[in-house]
């Protein structure tokens, strides 16, 4: 079994406790659920901001505890002061350390940029909360989904107004997972199953994505140099967690690395 397997056997459970808790009525009545969520699409496009997606992460499966002293508000504050085309913020709570209020406490602190709510979707209730927590853009893993539940999870987030950001590791997933509905795709450099990283990944990817979707390249993303390649090879977006989250203040770390990218 992989981590990957692991993680999902466990989301299953806590989505049908979930369930139990709350119902669809209930968090459809939640404050965040009548907001117009920002579209994920457009602040990549704008040019103000600088295309990084930047992660709230505490904790990884992969590299254990990363960082958990920091505030969400305090960091997520500081990533979109420094220009992030989206924020990420984790709400995984057994490998991730996050919590869905990780998520609402960064909506509460940033109204202006888009959030992406970071997590295994499984089941479309996950995306009915999502929003309530006030996110605007939603995960879907290809890895852990069929075509058939990408298609419906995508047209169920449009029809709420959320953007997806489609992830894929190998162009098996990408070629059974492009749908309309999906606006944007990310490549992920980290394999989940073995976590093994290579932002080869992305450049290999690349060419294969139809210009209709915008494309991110996540995990692994270290330095400057790395984002002006990747820029060059058609990529739009950056995902960075780690690289921040590992400092002891991971707003001036993004605020450095922006400035270095600037700079450069
Ligand atoms: O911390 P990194 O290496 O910069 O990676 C960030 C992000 O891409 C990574 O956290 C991630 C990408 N896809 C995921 C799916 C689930 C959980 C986490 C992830």
């Amino acid at each position: 079994m992989t981590i990957l397997d692991k993680i999902v056997e466990q989301k299953k459970t806590e989505v049908e406790a979930g369930k139990a808790r709350f119902s669809y009525t209930f968090l459809e009545e939640s404050e965040y659920f009548t907001r117009q969520p920002h579209s994920l699409k457009e602040f990549l496009l704008n040019p103000e901001r600088t295309g990084i997606i930047a992660e709230f992460k505490r904790k990884s499966p992969s590299k254990g505890i990363i960082n958990d002293q920091v505030s969400v508000e305090e960091v997520t504050k500081a990533y979109n002061a420094s220009g992030a085309s989206a924020i990420s913020v984790l709400t995984d709570r057994n490998f991730f350390m996050g919590r869905k209020l990780d998520l609402t406490r960064a909506r509460n602190a940033n109204t202006d940029v888009p959030l992406l709510r970071k997590d295994f979707i499984i089941d479309e209730y996950q995306i009915i909360e999502a929003k309530a927590v006030g996110a605007d853009i939603i995960l879907l893993i290809a890895a852990i989904l069929t075509p058939e539940q990408i298609k419906a999870f995508s047209a169920l987030a449009k029809s709420i107004g959320l953007s997806v950001l489609l992830e894929v590791h190998n162009l098996e997933e990408l070629q059974r997972s492009m749908d309309p509905n999906v606006e944007v795709i990310g490549v992920n450099n980290r394999n989940l199953a073995d976590f093994t990283v290579s932002v080869e990944t992305s450049f290999a990817l690349a060419e294969h994505i139809p210009s209709d979707f915008l494309k991110i390249s996540e995990s692994a993303i270290s330095n400057t140099n790395v984002i002006k390649k990747l820029r060059s090879a058609g990529f739009n977006g950056f995902l960075i967690g780690e690289n921040f989250m590992r400092q002891e203040d991971p707003g001036k770390a993004m605020a450095e690395f922006v400035a270095e990218l600037r700079g450069n």
